[in-house]
């Protein structure tokens, strides 16, 4: 295991290179991999694991788009698609990727399933951590690990696919059988993962629900709207408000942050607005540090965990959802969006025809 410097802290992050396909497959070579839901997280995982040579079955519940999602992918009944109960009764690891409400609705089936030896495998700290509110106690005599893909599981699958991998956080819980932490990383590399992190399964919950509720979605879902607003009430077009919110900002500087750092992004924006971006910056970090906080505070009580159970136990919960995501959808916001990412595909369009003409004349 590499230790790299990050910022001045060591850290501890397994690479590839130090730990290659070959031998996470000769570590899992006895091993079937049954992999639990089949939803976001669950066909990425599985498709990779099953590209990388891994066995691989998948447990879903019959008669749900997932399962039709699943034939669709190659998964067939009886082979290598089953129940949950006859997955989790095949499978030696079993790799918890329903949603994190419904792990508690099929805990006791699996908990029947994890005899002595067999591993069980999440990809988020949520479970354990909040064991209390789960009732997800293992047996003694299981591996409890988790590999946590820091990403959607589309992004999993389409980095895989385009020859990439994305950043995981790995940690063990429970090593019944001192192979917890090599399986751990196996897994790790067998799902598609780039660099591979260590951590808990408390720091991996606490973390990760602050950031999807914080940058990576909540905050970045709610300033835009406040900025959307602010413009459209000064009189600014749809066009021109939502051009200023989101498309610069996932067309342009985002990405160029993403290659080479927020300072690289400024230095290649003009200098007026690298004068006004340093000087507002403060007041938008000081603005959302309460809220953050509260929003830590509130991971950190179980509140946030509480909520979520709560919600997601609750029967139409995903009809709610889906009325709740509408919402956002039909918004003037996302109506202009829709349009001009419309224009877009358009523009690409006559670039690519561009392109061929010029390719043909030569
Ligand atoms: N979505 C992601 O990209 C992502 C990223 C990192 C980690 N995770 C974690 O991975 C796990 C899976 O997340 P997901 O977003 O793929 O899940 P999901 O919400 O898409 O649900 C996965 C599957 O669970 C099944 N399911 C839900 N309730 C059930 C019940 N009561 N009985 C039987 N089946 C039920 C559904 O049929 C679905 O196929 C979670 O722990 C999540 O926090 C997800
Ligand atoms: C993809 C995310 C937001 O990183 C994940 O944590 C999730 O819960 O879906
Ligand atoms: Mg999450
Ligand atoms: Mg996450």
């Amino acid at each position: 295991m590499a230790t790299i410097n990050f910022g001045g802290v060591e850290e501890h992050v397994v690479t590839r290179d130090e730990f290659p396909l070959e031998k996470a497959r000769a570590i899992l070579k006895e091993d079937t991999i049954a992999v639990l839901g089949y939803g976001v997280q669950g066909p990425g995982q599985a498709l990779n694991l099953r590209d990388n040579g891994f066995r691989v079955i998948i447990g879903q519940r019959r008669d749900s788009a997932s399962w039709q999602k699943a034939e669709a992918d190659g998964w067939v009944e009886g082979e290598t698609l089953f129940s949950i109960e006859e997955a989790a009764a095949r499978g030696t690891i079993l790799a918890n990727l329903l949603s994190d409400a419904g792990q508690i609705a099929v805990w006791p089936t699996l908990k029947k399933h994890l005899t002595a030896g067999k591993t069980l495998y999440f990809s988020h700290g949520f479970g354990i951590t909040f064991n209390d509110q789960t009732g997800i106690i293992p047996p003694p005599d299981v591996d409890v690990i988790l590999v946590a893909p820091k990403g959607s599981g589309t992004s999993l699958r389409r980095l895989f696919v385009a020859g990439g991998g994305l950043n995981s956080s790995f940690a063990v819980y429970q090593d019944a059988t001192g192979q917890a932490y090599e399986k751990a990383i196996a897994l790790g590399i067998g799902v598609g993962s780039g660099y591979l992190f260590e951590t808990d399964f408390k720091r991996e919950v606490y973390s990760d629900l602050t950031g999807e509720r914080g940058v990576l979605m909540g905050a970045l879902a709610g300033i835009i709207e406040a900025q959307y607003q602010v413009l459209r009430q000064r009189g600014h077009s749809p066009s021109e408000a939502f051009n200023e919110t989101v498309e610069e900002l996932t067309q342009s500087l985002v990405p160029l942050v993403g290659e080479n750092g927020m300072d690289w992004m400024f230095s290649n924006c003009s200098v007026t607005a690298q004068r006004g971006a340093l000087d507002w910056k403060g007041r938008f970090r000081d603005a959302t540090l309460p809220v953050l906080n509260e929003l830590y505070d509130s991971v950190a009580s179980g509140q946030e965990a509480a909520r979520t159970i709560q919600r997601g136990s609750t029967p139409g919960y995903r009809r709610e959802l889906e009325a709740e995501l509408q919402e956002v959808r039909d918004s003037e916001l996302w109506q202009t969006g829709a349009t001009v990412r419309e224009l877009r595909s358009k523009a690409t369009k006559k670039v690519e025809e561009g392109y061929a003409l010029f390719a043909e004349g030569n």
